[in-house]
């Protein structure tokens, strides 16, 4: 079995969560299961070889379970984008959409360095607006965003086109 079938198996759906009309798509099955873990990790790291990635950016909450095995495969930084508030040092915002509300993204103002090349990865691409919200964050602290990796893509969303703009790179290994 490919990886992506192995995965597609392991994705529990959850209708009406967390709002009525929202099938959740739940990836606690896959991180109990520590090969198929291994084997997402590397499908991954692959991705950020053939782009030279300097940095992985992993977005709040479930972009950091992966986000930090990829970084620490490839043993470079992990950088976490996270929701307003939560981040001690000083920080640039960008403020966006989802799903199922709205939010505001933050990274700290030191976290890269112009010119780093970076993956923005996620557990998840819905609607787009939070991993576009990682992508102009990246690009105001001038850094590269490269590539966009995630573990699902809800095509019907389209999340695709508005990450386009910033990169045509944009991996999911099963897309529903
Ligand atoms: O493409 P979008 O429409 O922006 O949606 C995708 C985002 O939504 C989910 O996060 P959620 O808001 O549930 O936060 P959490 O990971 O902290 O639970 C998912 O993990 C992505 O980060
Ligand atoms: N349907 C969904 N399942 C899991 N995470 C999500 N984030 C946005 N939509 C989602």
């Amino acid at each position: 079995m490919t990886v992506s079938e192995k995965l597609n198996q392991s994705i529990r759906d959850i209708p009406d969560f967390p709002k009525p009309g929202i099938i959740f798509k739940d990836i606690t099955p896959v991180l109990s299961n520590p090969s198929l873990v291994k084997e997402i990790v590397d499908w991954f790291a692959e991705k950020a070889k053939e782009q030279d990635i300097d940095v992985i950016v992993g977005v709040e909450s479930r972009g950091f379970l992966f986000g930090m095995l990829i970084a620490e495969r490839l043993g470079i930084p992990f950088v976490p984008v996270r929701k307003e508030g939560k981040l001690p040092y000083k920080t640039v915002k960008h403020a966006y959409s989802l799903e199922y509300g709205s939010a505001s993204m933050e990274i700290h103002e030191d976290a890269l360095k112009p010119g780093q090349r970076v993956m923005i990865h996620d557990d998840l691409l819905a609607t787009g607006g939070t991993a576009e919200a990682a992508a102009i964050l990246v690009e105001k602290l001038g850094a590269v965003a490269c590539n966009f990796t995630f573990l699902i893509e809800l095509g019907f969303l389209e999340g695709r086109l508005k990450l386009k703009s910033h990169n045509e790179s944009i991996h999911s290994i099963v897309s529903f």
